[in-house]
């Protein structure tokens, strides 16, 4: 994949547009890597409900669902666990306060896994970049400044199996709100995406080794809503239990995105107002249960380009 031939960036530029999301085969983190994750994964869930309360969710980071998941009124059937891929060690000393062997397994393999997830991702920021047409020897300051920045946060789900699947959903639909998403998912399907024209849940097959990338807010606007953010969201099932692990990339929580120069299309302006993560979530979470969408609100208006244009009509 490091040199992913003009039919594979083609593919990336049509899925990426069109669907916001595609399975990534062939990009080198060892299949057998990605099954002790899923193991170790299994083994957190597994623990008792007391020793995983000790990290309940505070401040972002921890065990149990997002909080935006409370606003849905279906049943969530599902665990989570949300930590930055940089504090393995700190984090889970929060399960495991004294250590141990338990304890250095589950560092040291998702230590692993995020050097392998680190180094892909700047593989497929690069591939981004070139399906939008910016060459790698053309790469101006701010691609690469976001190519050096990028941060990671992991997120674990466990969807156990469920009695009454249609009765309950595994995470409410959602965009996700950074860059770009690699999802690991067990050989168990239930990660849909909502494909537009008509409208229809569709599910992301389960391909052994296979990763998942769909497409974040953030990247739309960074794009140009040339690349598209998806709905997305997770079933449940009755007969087997599911773990997901979404691997998010996105700009440090401060710095401006705006559309790229480079990637606004001749003819067109930029779309979207500049926005930090930090100021898009506070906006987004205003907009949860109503109709308008977060990035609906970042629009540029008919209205204010008028405006910009004014001054050198005069
Ligand atoms: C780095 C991220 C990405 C977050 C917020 C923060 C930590 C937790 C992530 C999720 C995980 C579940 C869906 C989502 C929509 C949610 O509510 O929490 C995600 C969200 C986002 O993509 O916006
Ligand atoms: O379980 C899945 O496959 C999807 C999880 C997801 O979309 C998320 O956690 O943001
Ligand atoms: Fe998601």
């Amino acid at each position: 994949m490091g040199d992913a031939t003009d039919c594979a960036i083609a593919a990336v530029a049509r899925s990426a547009q069109e669907w916001g999301g595609f399975l990534l085969v062939g990009h080198g983190v060892p299949m057998e890597l990605l099954t002790r994750v899923e193991e170790q994964i299994k083994g957190l869930f597994a623990l008792p409900a007391l020793e995983k309360e000790r990290a309940a969710r505070g401040g972002g980071y921890g065990y149990g669902v997002p909080p935006y998941i409370l606003s849905f009124s279906k049943l969530m059937w599902s665990e989570g666990y949300t930590f930055s891929a940089d504090d393995v060690r700190s984090e889970f000393r929060r399960i495991w306060p004294n250590g141990g062997d338990d304890y250095m397994r589950f560092c040291d393999v998702m230590e692993e896994f995020h050097k392998e997830m680190r180094a892909l991702s700047k593989k497929v920021l690069d591939m981004f970049y070139k399906a939008l047409g910016i060459s790698a020897d053309h790469i101006g300051e701010v691609e690469s400044q976001i190519r050096d920045t990028m941060t990671t946060t992991m997120h674990l789900n466990m969807y156990p199996k469920c009695p009454e699947p249609e009765r309950a959903m595994g995470l409410a639909p959602h965009t996700d709100s950074g860059f770009f998403t690699l999802i690991l998912q067990s050989l168990v399907p239930g990660l849909q995406l909502l494909r537009r024209g008509p409208e229809r849940w569709v599910t992301v097959p389960a391909v052994p080794g296979a990763l998942a990338v769909v497409i974040g807010d953030l990247f739309h606007i960074l794009t140009n809503g040339r690349f598209h953010s998806v709905l997305h969201r997770a079933i449940v099932n009755q007969d087997h239990e599911r773990v997901s692990v979404p691997y998010f990339l996105g700009p440090p929580k401060d710095m401006k995105v705006a559309p790229l120069p480079a990637a606004i299309l001749p003819g067109r302006k930029a779309e979207f107002r500049s926005v930090t993560w930090r100021e898009y979530m506070v906006v987004r979470e205003k907009m949860f249960g109503k109709d308008a969408s977060a990035l609906a609100m970042l629009r540029v208006t008919e209205d204010e380009r008028d405006a910009e244009l004014a001054p050198g009509m005069n």
